[in-house]
């Protein structure tokens, strides 16, 4: 067997599109667009490739972007007043510092500094919290791109189980708390798990989020299960990898993500999502 590829550039492109619809249902109501502020401090150049296809997209949709890029060597405390600034400003719906941040910069005080109504990334403990209550509001990007991928192909995690590799804030945690709110049975694994293998063995559904190149096995992949790929790996050669080997995947599972041209775009497209959702909740 070799799985059915996930598109998700495709899912992505329609999903910017309906975000347009929205965008354009706004204007005709006679209200503004959306307005999204992307803060990048420093220079590492993938975190510039992401804010730029951010800023991108937001056009594409008819978002309006507002760009701080600033130097690496920005205080903290500068960073926490320039949010300040931009909660206050009524004609802001979406605040986003783009990760990770200059060592000398706590990324959880900026985190909890953010307006939860304007956290578009969804990473405010009020925001975590209200998944983890089955009320989510506004959802971390990922873990919701990766919903609607399933959503797309029509793969309902109601009664599978789901096993989560990796238990970061940004993906693991809240990918489980999805897999759980669409009523999978859920199981996350961490560097302390004991057999990893056996785990992902069991898995109707593996979602991958570790960071590191090839890290799930082909061989583990339950016969005809689904297999997302969050990583994202850049190789000496330059070239890109996912957590999870691809080939030897591809060859028993039903359906899997390819990387690039998996998740990552889908991240980027629910940030369009949770902005316009953001501007109908509350403007
Ligand atoms: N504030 C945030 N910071 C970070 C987030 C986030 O959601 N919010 N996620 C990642 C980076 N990220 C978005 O910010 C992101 C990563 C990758 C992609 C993507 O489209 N990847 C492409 C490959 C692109 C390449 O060539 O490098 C793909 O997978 O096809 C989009 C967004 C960490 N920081
Ligand atoms: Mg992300």
């Amino acid at each position: 067997m070799s799985a059915q590829l996930i598109d998700g550039k495709a899912v992505a492109e329609t999903l910017i599109t309906q975000v347009r619809e929205g965008v354009d249902a706004r204007l005709a109501a006679g209200k503004r667009a959306p307005a999204l502020a992307v803060i990048l401090i420093g220079d590492d150049p993938a975190s510039g490739v992401y804010v730029r296809n951010k800023k991108r997209n937001c056009e594409k949709a008819g978002i309006r972007s507002l760009a701080w890029d600033l130097p690496a060597s920005t205080t903290q405390d500068e960073l926490l007043a320039i949010i300040d600034q931009l909660n206050a400003d009524d004609s802001v719906d979406g605040i986003l510092v783009q990760l990770p941040l200059p060592k000398h910069i706590e990324p959880q005080a900026v985190i909890e500094r953010i307006d939860p109504k304007k956290d578009v990334d969804g990473f405010h403990p009020y925001n975590m919290g209200r998944l983890a209550i089955k009320m989510p509001l506004l959802r971390p990007c990922t873990p919701r791109g990766v919903m609607t991928l399933l959503e797309s192909y029509g793969i309902d995690p109601k009664g599978k189980k789901a096993v989560i590799v990796g238990a970061s804030n940004i993906v693991g945690r809240p990918q489980a708390l999805e897999m759980l709110l669409a009523r999978a049975t859920v199981t996350v694994c961490h560097s302390a798990t004991a057999d990893l293998a056996a785990e992902v063995a069991a898995a109707d559904i593996v979602v991958a989020a570790v960071g590191k190149p090839n890290f799930v096995k082909g061989e583990w992949i339950k016969p005809g299960a689904v297999v997302i790929d969050v990583g994202i790996n850049r190789l000496e050669n330059g070239s890109l990898c996912g957590d999870v080997e691809f080939d030897s995947a591809r060859e028993r599972a039903a359906f899997i993500t390819p990387v690039p041209g998996g998740v990552g775009p889908m991240t980027i497209a629910t940030l369009l999502q949770n902005t316009l959702d953001s501007a109908n909740l509350h403007a």
